[in-house]
């Protein structure tokens, strides 16, 4: 069966003004310490995170920290480039579920992310949430609010009808293999005992890469991110470029946050890449203890889909 879906149009000048724009005000969390974004994407971006920390901090004393800094050990040991390959192999079978973009979302219900410093509401909060902030600030990029929506959903991954993949497969900040790890990669002291560590073909700083190769044909390290890119591809959105870019990196700090691995892009990855910058605010700011009602949101959610996905996708 063939979907014909329209085409959306996406126009780069529209992000160009809106960048310039005045911040419009964001109030995520009653008694929130809100401080003006230092950014100038038109987010109120707060000081801190419902544990009442700083974001991403890595080092502060919280109850989570010795679970994240674990979750860092591990991930930094048994993601290399060989495992990188065997799961993008396994997992471009496609053969796992037949089922739509909201129940997927809704298996997110079930998920808890052990990565992550600033939240540990249900995965499928953090979707609206960071859905609904994107929108509140950009109305007429209904791509971006999807986009939203759907960049963690490949943490089905931890479920086990997807393989039940330990939180280290699939969660986390990502990065490269195939080339060095870059010292701005969180907890790096870990990757002394990952074997690509000490493989000259893999340990410098371009590695099996040519400068300029494009990210697209850079291996990264395995999780939701990438697995949710192949499912996007596979199934044939009509989402633009920049939506794909933006679910492969969005948890590429290393490239977004710190600059690293810039030698790697091409034209086509800066352009994305400022797509991603604006996303990333979104992604990380939106996360509160203030949840969303999921039915009151849902009709908007769903029309969306419709425009840019076939009712069911291959999982
Ligand atoms: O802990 C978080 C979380 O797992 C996010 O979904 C991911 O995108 C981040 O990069 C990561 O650090
Ligand atoms: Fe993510
Ligand atoms: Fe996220």
């Amino acid at each position: 069966m063939t979907i014909i879906i329209e085409k959306p149009d996406l126009d780069l000048q529209i992000m160009e003004q809106k960048v310039q724009e005045e911040p419009r005000e964001l109030v995520l969390d009653a008694g929130f310490k809100v401080q003006k974004s230092v950014t100038n994407t038109g987010f109120d971006a707060p000081e801190i995170n419902s544990f009442g920390q700083s974001f991403r901090d890595y080092e502060a004393e919280s109850e989570r920290k010795e679970t994240v800094e674990e979750f860092y050990r591990l991930q930094h040991i048994n993601q290399t480039y060989d495992f990188v390959k065997r799961m993008r192999e396994e997992y471009s079978k496609f053969d796992r579920a037949e089922m739509s973009i909201w129940e997927c979302c809704e298996l997110l219900n079930e998920v808890v992310d052990e990565s992550d410093p600033d939240l540990d509401e249900p995965q499928i909060q953090h979707l609206l949430q960071s859905a609904e902030a994107i929108r509140k600030d950009y109305p007429d990029q209904d791509w971006l609010h999807l986009t939203a929506l759907i960049h963690d959903l490949g943490k089905v991954l931890l479920l086990p009808q997807f393989g039940g993949l330990p939180q280290w497969a699939v969660v986390g900040d990502t990065f490269p293999l195939g080339c060095a790890f870059d010292e701005s990669i969180i907890h790096h002291k870990y990757f002394k005992g990952n074997p690509d560590h000490n493989n000259p073909a893999y340990n410098t700083k371009n590695g099996i890469y040519k400068e300029g190769c494009g990210l697209e044909n850079v291996m990264i390290s395995w999780g939701h991110d990438d697995y949710m890119y192949l499912v996007t591809k596979e199934n044939g959105t009509t989402l633009p470029p920049a939506a794909l870019f933006i679910i492969r990196f969005h948890s590429f700090y290393p490239l977004h946050t710190a600059g690293a691995y810039k030698h790697l892009m091409n034209k086509e990855d800066e352009e994305n890449l400022k797509w991603l910058h604006i996303f990333n605010k979104y992604d990380l700011y939106s996360k509160s203890k203030v949840l969303i009602d999921v039915e009151e949101v849902k009709p908007y959610y769903m029309s969306l889909i419709n425009k840019y996905f076939p009712t069911k996708l291959k999982w």
